[in-house]
């Protein structure tokens, strides 16, 4: 799973891998399949037997490795021998792609190369972390420090897809951020393991006493658990943080309970950032929560029509995060390890009569080049106007001049040192 600018798919990430539960054996599987080339062998890189590419982060199987160790990369797992392979830790940030069935508690986590980990001793913080938001990065940090004086990992938990999905499925909110991403902003927290754990029926059918025992103490054998204030667990979210204090008290856990970030008189949270995105707000995210909204996606052809007014745009596709509203916004975009200014238009271009509500297209500033196919990662930063329905051509490329200009030197302005 690619945090990052990196080509994600040749990383061979995979955001779930369910684990088939017959003896030693387990097959995974991948939300995004594993590539492959056409004989249906791994790509070269991902055989290589000591380097597991991460995204940006590398995964260095210890030195004494099985020579066979890339074997557990890919779609067959041996429990056995992958338990015996160790994660050099504390590593860079590796997020457990493998859904952890929680009444197997012998079995230990993976990570998306296969790789079983051992999260013992380490301290978790169970949530959402939509966005990884001020409030998020508060909690983890604290994660962090108190996983330092128990000489543990510190963990990141959460459980995909969003409990709401299984629970009223038609009320599932648009998420903020892709697992990936929010891998990728829980590094410089120092969080060492993002853990995926499936959403199931059984599981959020658990009281909150069965799911302490069975995920908590059995399966993951922490020694510290960091929440904030309004932490829910267990069926119907009966358990609260009383109930987390206790249960962890008996059972010689620590337990830190974090006051919840606020802005104003404001509580930061998800939904919060949520609902100024949907609004068009890009700033107040940014300010009062240090959320940057990202959208990524693979670049698919258009009208064709850009590069003969003199400003292509990349045309995004398989966009999995909440869109803005239709507009034209100044932002950047990642291209491999580059990043440039960018002049970004969502919605419909009424002035052609074509586009619709949720098209994402990209003018990256000062870039030439062929982009179809590869993987955009765009950040905005604000909005500059709505969409207007020109008179003619030339209206239009005299405000898109306008508005390159303006994306452009906000670009800059935010590249000089502070
Ligand atoms: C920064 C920017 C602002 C734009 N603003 C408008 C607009 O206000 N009204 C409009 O009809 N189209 C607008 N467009 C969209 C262009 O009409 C669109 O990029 C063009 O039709 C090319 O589409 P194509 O990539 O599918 O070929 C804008 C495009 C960009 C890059
Ligand atoms: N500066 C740039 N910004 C965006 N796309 C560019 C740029 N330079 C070249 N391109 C290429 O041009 C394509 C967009 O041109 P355009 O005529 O708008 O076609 P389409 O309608 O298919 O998006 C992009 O997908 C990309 O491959």
């Amino acid at each position: 799973m690619g945090p990052g600018r990196k080509n994600t798919d040749a990383c061979g990430t995979a955001l779930i891998a369910p684990i088939k539960r017959n003896g030693a054996a387990a097959q995974v599987s991948s939300e995004r399949p594993l590539p492959r080339d056409g004989s249906g062998a791994l790509p070269e890189e991902l055989q290589r037997p000591n380097v597991i590419r991460h995204g940006t982060t590398r995964l260095r199987l210890a030195q004494n490795s099985p020579p066979d160790a890339a074997q557990n990369v890919g779609s067959s797992v041996r429990f056995r021998r992958a338990r015996s392979l160790l994660v050099p830790f504390p590593p860079c940030l590796a997020i457990v792609t493998q859904i952890v069935h929680i009444t197997d508690v012998d079995q230990r986590p993976m990570t998306d190369a296969g790789i079983a980990v051992d999260l013992r001793g380490g301290v978790l913080s169970i949530g959402n972390f939509d966005g990884v938001h001020l409030g998020h990065q508060h909690l983890l940090k604290q994660t962090r420090r108190l996983a330092d004086q128990l000489s543990g990992p510190a963990i990141a938990c959460l459980f995909h897809p969003h409990p709401i999905k299984i629970l009223r499925p038609q009320s599932v909110p648009v998420r903020l951020t892709t697992i990936e991403r929010r891998a990728e902003l829980m590094q410089p927290l120092g969080i060492d393991y993002l853990l995926v754990c499936q959403t199931t029926a059984e599981l959020l059918s658990l009281t909150a006493e069965t799911f302490f025992q069975r995920l908590i103490l059995q399966n993951l054998k922490v020694a510290g658990l960091v929440e904030g204030a309004n932490f829910c667990f267990g069926k119907a979210r009966a358990g609260d943080t009383d109930l987390l204090r206790q249960l962890s008290l008996q059972n010689q856990l620590e337990c830190q309970i974090v006051p919840l970030q606020t802005s104003g008189d404001q509580t930061i949270s998800s939904s919060k950032i949520r609902n100024w995105i949907e609004a068009g707000d890009i700033e107040s995210p940014i300010q009062l929560a240090d959320y940057r909204h990202v959208i990524s996606g693979r670049v698919v052809t258009g009208d064709q029509r850009g590069r003969s007014i003199g400003f292509p745009t990349a045309n995004l596709g398989d966009i999995d995060v909440l869109i803005p509203p239709a507009g034209v916004y100044a932002g950047s975009a990642s291209i491999g390890e580059k990043r440039y200014a960018a002049a970004i238009h969502l919605g419909p271009s009424p002035t052609f009569q074509s586009g619709q509500q949720g098209k994402v297209e990209v003018h990256v500033i000062g870039y030439s080049g062929d982009l179809y196919g590869s993987q955009l990662q765009v950040e905005l930063r604000s909005k500059l106007r709505d969409v207007i329905s020109f008179a003619d051509q030339r209206a239009l490329i005299d405000q898109l001049n306008q508005d390159v200009s303006a994306a452009q030197q906000l670009w800059l302005s935010e590249q000089k040192p502070q």
